[in-house]
């Protein structure tokens, strides 16, 4: 499986259009308390109220199941993203009422292994993230990524994929491609005075490729 590449906290027009002529593969929004924060008007003005040819995917934190359903039935969303510390529960009753992929976030803890063994089942893919005391994530911050093959170890046993995010740039990404992950979700890395930056994303991507070369020969 290719590495994939998510480029998320997508807030203003010329950022979806950067996402959009990058190679990136999903684009994220945050629907939740951000200084990244959008709504569903802003979404649907920047992407003109197209359906782009990357996936969408819009990231809540313990957010209301209606507000959920609201906002994929006025918008092309392709995934949700549950960054909170949202239940066992509560994910069941929301893969019950909605019929698209979930992904849900882990935060890099001492019983985060156990909290995501209890979504077995349940969820389409996790994302490992750092969350900070004030910030469920777009932190800018990475977690320790020697416990990487913990996370690797349950989402294989699981059969889903895995994504990393937290602190990710096109300086350090080479260091994180040695672990055999499926994915990176990154914010604060590709931005510059919080706009993201098509440079940084090309820097990133061509650090991918040159990683994704090198297991190739
Ligand atoms: O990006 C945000 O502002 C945000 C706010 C609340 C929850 C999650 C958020 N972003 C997610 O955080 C990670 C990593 O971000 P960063 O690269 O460290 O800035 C990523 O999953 C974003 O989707």
């Amino acid at each position: 499986m290719a590495l994939s590449l998510k480029i998320c906290g997508n807030h203003s027009k010329s950022d979806v259009d950067i996402s959009l002529r990058s190679k990136a593969d999903y684009m994220g929004f945050v629907f939740a308390e951000s200084k990244r924060k959008v709504t569903i008007e802003d979404v649907k003005n920047w992407l003109e109220h197209k359906r782009p040819s990357q996936k969408i995917v819009a990231l809540f934190v313990n957010e209301k199941i209606e507000t959920i359903k609201d906002t994929i039935k006025a918008l092309p969303i392709d995934i949700v993203q549950c960054h909170g510390n949202e239940s066992k529960d509560y994910i069941t009753r929301l893969k019950n009422e909605i019929k698209l992929p979930i992904w849900k976030v882990i935060h890099a803890n001492k019983e985060a292994v156990d909290y995501m063994a209890s979504f077995a089942g349940l969820v389409d893919g996790y994302i490992v993230d750092c969350k900070s005391k004030n910030q469920w994530g777009g932190t800018g911050t990475s977690f320790d990524w020697s416990t990487i093959p913990l996370y690797l170890n349950e989402a294989k046993k699981q059969s889903q994929p895995l994504l990393i995010a937290g602190g990710i740039n096109p300086d350090n990404v080479e260091g994180l491609l040695h672990y055999s992950i499926d994915g990176i979700d990154l914010s604060s890395g590709v931005e510059i005075e919080g706009k993201k930056s098509m440079a940084l994303i090309e820097q990133l991507v061509e650090r991918m490729n040159k990683h994704e070369n090198n297991l190739s020969r």
